[in-house]
């Protein structure tokens, strides 16, 4: 479970977050959606452990956030951001390697290997494995770094419920991609873990979320399951955007059009 308490953050005299109260479930995909500038990445820079100059608590389960010690949290929660940095040259199969330093000293073990192996699998990244990652394009990137989260995770950790975070997962991906990426997320929530994701397509978060989570200015609109809370309204109140909400015919859920 990812608590999160009366969360308010500042940055100079500009309040970015107004006292956000949420509690995830393990075991569901969280979706946060709202305007650009709506304060979604910064919530989850505070609740991954980036930030922490804000006011209120994170909980991991029963701990919280400020008393885990890095190495530690690195054990139980990956994050993949908007803009992965690398300023040097590195195969894949190391960045994806990369997920595991959490968890070893000096040398990778047999089950490292393992798992980035299994990682690389899941995201089709074998005939990628030797390139440079800096040759990649946006979107072969994008399904490295994923790899490397989920080699991070990959286990059962023997310190907790596992969490994890992404940031705009979906840029750079062609739809097969996206669909892909959202479809193993869900899994891993499934494993459980506790997945949360920052959005811009509604109709891919109604289609693959568990919960939403409205952000506007800075405050929390509405969080629950998306066929109880989202309406052409709510669409209206947090995007300025008149829409008309119809049933999906595969899947039974919401499904938006805009007008
Ligand atoms: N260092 C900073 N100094 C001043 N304002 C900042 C700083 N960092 C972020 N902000 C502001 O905080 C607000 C929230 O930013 P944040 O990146 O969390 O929004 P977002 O909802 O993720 O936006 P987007 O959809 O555009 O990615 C924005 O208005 C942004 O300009």
């Amino acid at each position: 479970m990812l608590k999160l308490e009366q969360i308010s953050y500042a940055i100079g005299n500009k309040q970015i977050l107004h006292s956000i109260s949420a509690v995830l479930q393990p075991g569901e995909v969280t979706m946060i959606l709202g305007p650009n500038g709506s304060g979604k990445s910064s919530l989850l820079r505070i609740f991954s452990g980036a930030v922490d100059n804000y006011t209120g608590e994170v909980w991991y389960d029963e701990r919280n956030l400020r008393a885990i010690k890095k190495l530690q949290l690195a054990h139980i929660r990956a994050v993949m951001t908007q803009q992965p940095e690398l300023s040097f040259p590195l195969p894949v199969e190391e960045v994806v390697m990369m997920g595991r330093y959490p968890h070893f000293e000096f040398n990778p073990s047999v089950h490292d290997h393992q798992l980035c192996e299994a990682a690389m699998e899941r995201l089709k990244l074998n005939d990628f494995r030797k390139r440079n990652y800096l040759t990649l394009s946006g979107g072969e990137r994008q399904r490295v770094q994923f790899a490397r989260v989920l080699a991070q995770l990959g286990e059962e950790s023997k310190e907790g419920n596992r969490f994890l975070f992404l940031d705009e997962p979906l840029n750079n991906l062609d739809i097969r991609y996206q669909h892909a990426f959202l479809k193993e997320a869900a899994a891993f929530a499934a494993q459980p873990a506790t997945v949360v994701a920052v959005m811009h397509d509604l109709n891919l978060a109604l289609q693959y979320a568990d919960r939403l989570l409205f952000l506007k200015e800075g405050e929390l609109v509405a969080y629950g399951k998306p066929e109880e809370i989202v309406t052409e309204e709510l669409v209206q109140e947090v995007f300025a955007v008149q829409s008309h909400i119809l049933q999906n015919p595969l899947n039974g859920k919401p499904m938006v059009v805009y007008k």
